[in-house]
């Protein structure tokens, strides 16, 4: 059973305790600030002098937040205020415990089923920095009822949109925590409908991990992978609320631009097949096909080293073996390259010891370093760049045949070669496509640095060539992959987890469902999941657990933008944020009809705000709508959104992304007759 009735002893003994750990945050600060950096050196100064810059900053107070917002009292008659951070009083005893931290666990996981050795659960609600309600679940007593719906949970889902996304820390949901909590070493992959917390539950997951691997993931790092950067910019403020500001945040395309300029773009059936799994195959072979035979590049087919008076001479075949071992263990070619000339050397020292010399170390490095062996490494195992490899790879008919006989048929070879090759690499006009082919041949001169983690969201975007990119990036760590297969709208999109994870390098990654929707209202999401059998036929229906049903409206317009304007206004005249989302090609046609409203287009540079009142209608080009919310959405001309795509499933998908992206209410405006798939069922 729920308290709802906040008692007034309750809540001033709670916001005393509110105020004392506010007091003994402010003690820690004061304590950081006091301390000298004292490191032994200079330069050991300046280091702990910034740590401790870093740690005041961290402890600096917000007064408009609380510092705590649950409690849960145990069995064993222990208590704990958990909050953003730990608090702790001058004898090192917690005020407040860290969400994060294994005591809050059974904060957002027990229940009357499983208490988990609570009590007593209390939920604050808070306004400004001051507890204004609580809410008491005796998970402890057998005569207490049902689990009951939490109303703070409510308030948090229900409340009106106004800015970038928050972090939902206060109402973390037991079948996210799971999530949340998976172990490091544990890759997991959610599927999951629109609104179903799979941002939240990644972003929360990244911060979770770096406190309980604070030192590894510190050192080896974190990854947050989105869609575009306006998504990057909804999400940017989620992981510094939670005290984490050293996560890197980035596009697939940003991940592997590298040095690489893209000005070019790919056909679709081109972009296609260069992001086809087969393709790292070629390369590979490109690669491999660097490495000279003996007979071709040297004298005489051998290496010969002359050390005084004698002359040392390693036959064609036994450099072949030298050279096929190398190959052979997955060495990259440039790490292979540094280690020939010990191999070689090797070789001659062996030759050296079967005519009774006893050659040591200084003989061995003076042999892999002498003018001969080096020259025969040139020759053998030449540099590589991998610009000019793709170069030739996608200009060179006879090249590409070589590399990629009996993986790519002779018709593919024709559709991946260009229709007028640039004279160099360097003229190159190279694609999005291209640059991930570059990603991956620079991972095969020089191995890819991993970091501990990466968190990828909308994952099913990704071709089998990019999610090997991100692949390189978590080779020896873990990654989080959020997804819902319902909302791919790219060419390649992916039709199966497995498939995915088995591009990430991860084929044992735990496959999970969220299906409670937290953002769309039912009355939308029933209207949008008419789509769902033509889009993804497999998929469960998600549930809106929303008690507003929501508002929605379908109008058909004589004319569209007079009629978009004037729902636009309507919308505007409530709390919260406005989405109007059309077509990419009509967004200036959108923005002439909303001339009298003030507004900003995503995506485009005039986008910035600079401070004051955020702007609150947002013009959204179909295509940046992913991942996205507003408090209410405008869609003009879903059969217009639904044509700019090459197809007409991926058409329908968008329109899904972009139904779904209403927390209050949704307006459908039409001029044209509304997709076949939108009609009611029958
Ligand atoms: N446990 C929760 N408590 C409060 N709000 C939540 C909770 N889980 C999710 N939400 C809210 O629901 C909304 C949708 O969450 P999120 O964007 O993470 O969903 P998603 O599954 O990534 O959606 P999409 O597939 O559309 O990108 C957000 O406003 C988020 O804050």
């Amino acid at each position: 059973m729920l308290t709802t009735t906040p008692t007034p002893d309750v809540l001033t003994a709670e916001q005393h305790h509110l105020d004392r750990a506010r007091a003994e945050l402010a003690r820690m600060r004061e304590h950081t600030l006091s301390l000298v950096p004292d490191g032994g050196d200079a330069i050991a100064d300046e280091a702990l002098a910034w740590a401790l810059h870093r740690r005041a900053a961290g402890l600096l107070d917000d007064p408009h937040t609380t510092l705590f917002f649950g409690r849960t009292d145990t069995t064993g008659g222990e208590s704990f205020h958990i909050g953003r951070r730990h608090v702790t009083d001058a004898a090192g005893d917690p005020v407040v415990v860290d969400w994060r931290a294994d005591v809050s666990r059974a904060f957002y996981r027990a229940s009357r089923t499983d208490p988990q050795g609570v009590v007593l659960r209390r939920r604050f609600g808070v306004e400004r920095g001051r507890l204004t309600a609580y809410e008491d679940e005796h998970l402890g007593d057998p005569r207490q009822g049902e689990d009951a719906p939490s109303r703070i949970l409510a308030r948090e889902i229900e409340r009106p949109r106004s800015g970038p996304m928050r972090d939902i820390v206060a109402t973390i949901q037991p079948e996210q925590d799971v999530l949340v909590r998976a172990g490091l070493t544990t890759s997991v992959c959610v599927q999951g409908a629109p609104g179903t917390g799979k941002t939240a539950v990644g972003l929360h997951r990244a911060a979770w991990l770096l406190y309980a691997h604070r030192d590894r993931l510190t050192r080896q790092g974190v990854l947050v992978i989105g869609p575009n950067r306006a998504f990057l910019g909804h999400i940017s403020a989620v992981l510094p609320a939670l005290g984490e500001v050293q996560v890197r945040h980035t596009t697939v395309d940003g991940l592997v631009a590298g040095g690489t300029r893209v000005r070019g773009s790919d056909p679709v059936p081109v972009a296609v097949l260069k992001g086809d799994a087969r393709l790292a195959q070629v390369l590979r072979r490109a690669v491999a096909s660097a490495v000279r035979d003996p007979a071709e590049v040297l004298e005489g087919g051998a290496l010969v080293v002359t050390r005084g008076s004698r002359r040392w001479r390693v036959p064609a075949h036994e450099l072949r073996e030298v050279l096929a071992e190398l190959g052979g263990r997955g060495v990259r070619h440039e790490a292979a390259r540094a280690l020939l000339p010990h191999r070689l050397a090797h070789a001659v020292l062996l030759r050296m010891e079967a005519a009774g010399d006893s050659p040591d170390d200084r003989v061995a490095d003076a042999v892999a370093r002498s003018a001969e062996v080096r020259r025969a490494v040139r020759a053998l195992w030449p540099p590589l760049d991998a610009a000019k490899l793709l170069h030739r790879l996608l200009s060179d008919a006879g090249f590409l045949a070589a590399c990629a006989e009996g993986v790519l048929g002779a018709g593919e070879q024709e559709l991946l070669r260009w229709p007028r090759p640039p004279r160099t690499a360097g003229a190159a006009r190279w694609s999005p496509a291209d640059a991930v082919l570059l990603d991956e041949l620079a991972d095969l001169l020089q191995r890819t640095p991993s970091v501990a983690h990466v968190v990828l969201d909308e994952a099913q975007d990704l071709s089998p060539m990019q999610l090997r990119a991100v692949a390189r990036r978590c080779s020896t760590g873990s990654v989080t992959v959020l997804g819902d297969i319902a909302q791919g709208t790219t060419p390649w999109s992916a039709r199966d987890w497995v498939e995915v994870l088995g591009h990430l390098g991860k084929p044992d990654g735990r496959l999970e469902v969220l299906d409670r929707g937290f953002r769309v209202p039912a009355a939308v999401l029933d209207y949008a999941t008419r789509l769902l059998p033509h889009v993804a036929p497999g998929l469960g229906r998600p549930r809106s657990v929303r008690e507003d049903a929501g508002s929605l409206e379908v109008l058909a317009a004589a004319e569209l933008w007079p009629a978009v304007a004037a729902a636009v206004g309507r919308a505007a005249a409530q709390e919260g944020t406005v989405g109007v989302v059309v077509a990419d090609a009509a967004v200036d046609e959108a923005v002439r009809a909303l001339a009298g409203t003030p507004h900003v287009v995503l995506g485009a540079s005039a986008d910035e705000e600079e401070g004051g009142e955020p702007v609150r209608v947002r013009v959204v080009p179909a295509s940046l709508a992913k991942g996205l919310e507003f408090d209410r959405v405008v869609v003009a001309e879903p059969a217009d959104l639904v044509d700019a795509e090459p197809d007409g499933r991926t058409g329908l998908r968008r329109l899904y992304v972009v139904l779904t992206r209403a927390v209050s209410g949704l307006v459908v405006v039409h001029a044209r007759p509304l997709p076949a798939e939108l009609a009611a069922p029958a």
